[in-house]
């Protein structure tokens, strides 16, 4: 594919969105995992751009290079040390990136010579890499502290000269600087962290499709998360920041009151409601020297828990009887037959989302979870799986990757050309994403709407992103239409669709200041077409 993909991009993403469906996990996850873990010995010819910790002086040129300043509508970044569930990758995690904006031409229509992928070179703490003499990036360890710090805020920089208008996607970056790179740059540049935002949205998104099934309301609900990292506090956030919205509570009650985040360092309870779990357990306030900054929020009173077991997840399933259960803990089968019996004893519709990536590392199968459930849990997982049965009634699982809400996103974002990505921004997609699920007209059906329907529902967030851009007066493209409807047709008229053009049409629009000049497609964002 990879090979097609550099012979004939029409045809390429011809193929992929004539068998969305087929195609999405060979060049998405799961495949994408494999492919990046090979790498260097795959590797035929280089794809983005590689940037070098130690070369900071050519950064500046190196972005650069790809085009003029209105040319670069996206750019994904990787330091390739937290890929999938599979850790550390180093430059393989160029693959992430070129993944990633695959996903964005496909799903949302953004413009394929519009994009940049890139990777950032730090060295690599993965020690298979760092003895395999084929391998391509840095052979030492991971650079960190202030210099990687400098290289960061390099690159960024770098893009905002070269690139003044265009979008920053963060993705696979480690626990330690996922969260904190965010916060940095949130407040100053249009930027998103798909492991945070993206993955939070989406698994919202599915969560009131699911209160919508099980008629509870968020507010009344009980949430253990399982693998408290960058993707488990990202939807802890989200979670508790709509409960705050839904009850009027303030944001730190109703992150007490309905998250749970267990942890390696213990497992954490919300009150009776939202609880954090990671490697040590339950996250409790007196491990608070261990706990992220990200995760600090939902460590819970050690008085609440004491005499109470709470280092193993079954027993804090039992403790608190949660009717949701989430994993990105990159630890497979850790929902096993007595911790799904022992939700499913509590509430008649439990919700499990197993959603770490790759498929192998899943922590539970959907068959199973049904199985085990007797046909009463609402599923949806990380990577894509076929529906499930049980006594002849059948289930959809509904894919929740962020795939389903950065593409929309991220459109929105370039189309209104955003100066900020405000979490107002991230809440109106969230909306109109849980609109659209199909388990709202059917309870079997999925609690996320299917792949193959991506393309519309990107229209549908970008539309709803750039309505709340506008209301907040992010916006610098100023040609955008009030009208609904007519907002709708704005936004599709600039997605690029994959197609051969007539000869004409292509001496037409080479001709235009479309400076990669590619042969066969037709310019298609605004800026593109000027
Ligand atoms: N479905 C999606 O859209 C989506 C999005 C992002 C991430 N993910 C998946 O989620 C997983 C985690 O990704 P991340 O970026 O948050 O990684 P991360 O390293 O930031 O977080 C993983 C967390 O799990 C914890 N953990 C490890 N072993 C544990 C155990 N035995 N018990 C409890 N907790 C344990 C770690 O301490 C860490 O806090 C990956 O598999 C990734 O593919 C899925
Ligand atoms: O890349 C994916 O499949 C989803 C997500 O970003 C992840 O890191 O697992
Ligand atoms: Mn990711």
């Amino acid at each position: 594919m990879t090979s097609m993909k550099e012979q004939n991009e029409i045809l390429y993403y011809r193929l992929i969105q004539d068998h969305l469906k087929e195609m999405f996990p060979i060049i998405y996850t799961p495949t994408e995992g494999e492919a990046i873990q090979n790498y260097s010995r795959l590797f035929r010819r280089p794809e983005g751009c590689f940037l070098n910790v130690f070369d900071q002086d050519r950064i500046e040129d190196n972005i650069a290079q790809w085009g003029e300043p209105d040319d670069i509508d996206l750019v994904v970044v990787s330091d390739g040390e937290q890929i999938l569930g599979i850790g550390d990758q180093g430059v393989g995690g160029i693959l992430i990136s070129v993944a990633k904006l695959v996903i964005y031409t496909l799903c949302s229509g953004i413009h394929p010579t519009r994009t940049l992928p890139v990777i950032l070179d730090c060295g690599t703490d993965n020690h298979e890499l760092l003895n395999d003499e084929l391998y391509l990036g840095l052979r030492q360890p991971r650079v960190r502290g202030e210099k990687y710090d400098n290289f960061v805020n390099t690159f960024v920089q770098s893009v905002r000269k070269s690139y003044p208008k265009a979008y920053i996607h963060f993705e696979d970056f480690g626990l330690h600087n996922a969260r904190r790179i965010l916060d940095k740059y949130q407040p100053e540049i249009a930027c998103f962290n798909d492991d945070v935002q993206g993955t939070g949205c989406v698994t919202l998104a599915a969560i009131m499709a699911a209160s919508h099934v099980s008629k509870v309301k968020l507010q009344d609900m009980r949430f253990v998360l399982f693998g408290s990292g960058t993707a488990g506090t990202g939807i802890a956030d989200q979670i508790k920041d709509a409960i705050a919205h839904e009850s009027g509570k303030s944001k730190d009650e109703a992150g007490q009151q309905s998250s749970a985040l267990l942890s390696r360092h213990g497992y954490t309870s919300l009150g009776n409601t939202h609880l954090c779990v990671d490697k040590p357990g339950l996250l409790l306030k007196s491990k608070k020297d261990q706990l992220t900054p990200a995760q600090l929020p939902y460590a819970r009173n050690d008085q609440e828990w004491e005499g109470k077991d709470h280092n193993d997840l079954l027993s804090v399933v039992r403790e608190v009887k949660p009717r949701v259960l989430i994993g990105t803990s990159t630890k497979p089968k850790t929902f096993t037959k007595e911790v799904v019996q022992e939700m499913a004893k509590h509430v008649d519709r439990p919700i499990i989302f197993p959603l770490s990536n790759p498929t192998r590392l899943h922590e539970a199968d959907p068959r199973d979870i049904n199985e085990w459930s007797e046909g009463r849990a609402l599923i949806a997982t990380g990577s894509p799986f076929p529906p499930v049965e049980h006594d002849g009634v059948q289930y959809e699982v509904a894919e929740c990757n962020n795939s389903v809400t950065f593409p929309g996103i991220g459109l929105g974002a370039v189309l209104s050309r955003t100066r900020l990505l405000p979490p107002s921004m991230l809440v109106a997609a969230i909306k109109a994403l849980a609109a659209q699920a199909p388990a709202l007209k059917d309870p079997n059906a999925g609690l996320l709407p299917d792949v193959t329907d991506v393309r519309e529902i990107s229209v549908q967030i970008a539309k709803a992103v750039i309505q709340q851009a506008v209301k907040e007066g992010l916006n610098q493209e100023k040609d955008i239409p009030d009208d609904d409807a007519d907002l709708e047709e704005w936004i599709r008229e600039q997605m690029w669709d994959a197609q051969y053009r007539p000869l004409k049409k292509v001496e037409r629009d080479s001709a235009s200041a479309h400076a990669k000049g590619e042969a066969g497609s037709a310019a298609s964002h605004r800026s593109a077409k000027a």
